[in-house]
């Protein structure tokens, strides 16, 4: 076992809830969760990612994992993408419904990346990206977590939301890029 533990930086405690659940009992390291509000670039969802996993190494100084999630609507170019979370505050899920009352296609895909630095000096930031497409529909379900009522996976005819957490946390986005993190640290723990 790695002497220190990995720190999760999120200040959103739904996000650190799913990926507790998802990474499960079997994960080799100790992961702790640090709330530290750490300044979002605008650009691409990986650099976005990339740059927050930096500022968040420099704080912690020591290994970090951070996460960056976008809402990508196909019709809009993949936009609200990372800025979904400004559209929230200001329009909630039914107004990021309405931002797609005059385009027939509603399609679009929740987008999970994980940054992680081991936090030496210089160290590289490996990215993980997963994603699960679907549709924007009119909200549907309890509002606790974010967009979860306006984004209904494909094959499935419930939203985030109105399923039950095994299940989103079966197929969703999160659980994609958690996979990819985990397999990259659980086989690298073996070399450290
Ligand atoms: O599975 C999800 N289901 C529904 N909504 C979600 C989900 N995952 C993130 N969200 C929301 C939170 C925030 O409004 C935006 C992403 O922004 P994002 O910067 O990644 O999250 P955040 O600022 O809340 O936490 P952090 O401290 O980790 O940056 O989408
Ligand atoms: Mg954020």
């Amino acid at each position: 076992m790695m002497a220190r533990p990995i720190i999760l930086v999120t200040g959103n405690k739904n996000k650190l809830k799913e990926f507790v659940q998802i990474l499960g009992a079997d994960f080799p390291y100790k992961v702790e969760n640090q709330d530290i509000d750490l300044p979002e670039y605008q650009g691409e969802p990986e650099e976005i990612a990339r740059a927050k996993c930096e500022l968040a190494a420099q704080h912690v100084k020591g290994p970090v994992i951070v996460e960056d999630v976008s809402l990508c609507f196909n019709a809009l170019g993949g936009m609200p993408g990372p800025y979904v979370k400004w559209f929230l505050t200001k329009i909630g899920p039914a107004g990021l419904h309405k931002l797609l009352h005059g385009f027939e296609d509603k399609t679009a895909y929740a987008q999970c990346i994980f940054a992680y630095s081991s936090g030496e000096n210089g160290a590289k930031v490996h990215i993980f990206d997963g994603r699960c497409p679907g549709q924007i529909v009119e909200p549907r379900g309890p509002t606790s977590f974010g967009w979860d009522p306006v984004f209904q996976p494909d094959g499935f005819t419930q939203t985030y939301a109105e399923m039950p957490s095994e299940t989103k946390n079966k197929i969703s986005h999160r659980y994609k890029a958690v996979a990819a993190l985990k397999e990259f640290l659980t086989k690298s723990h073996d070399t450290l």
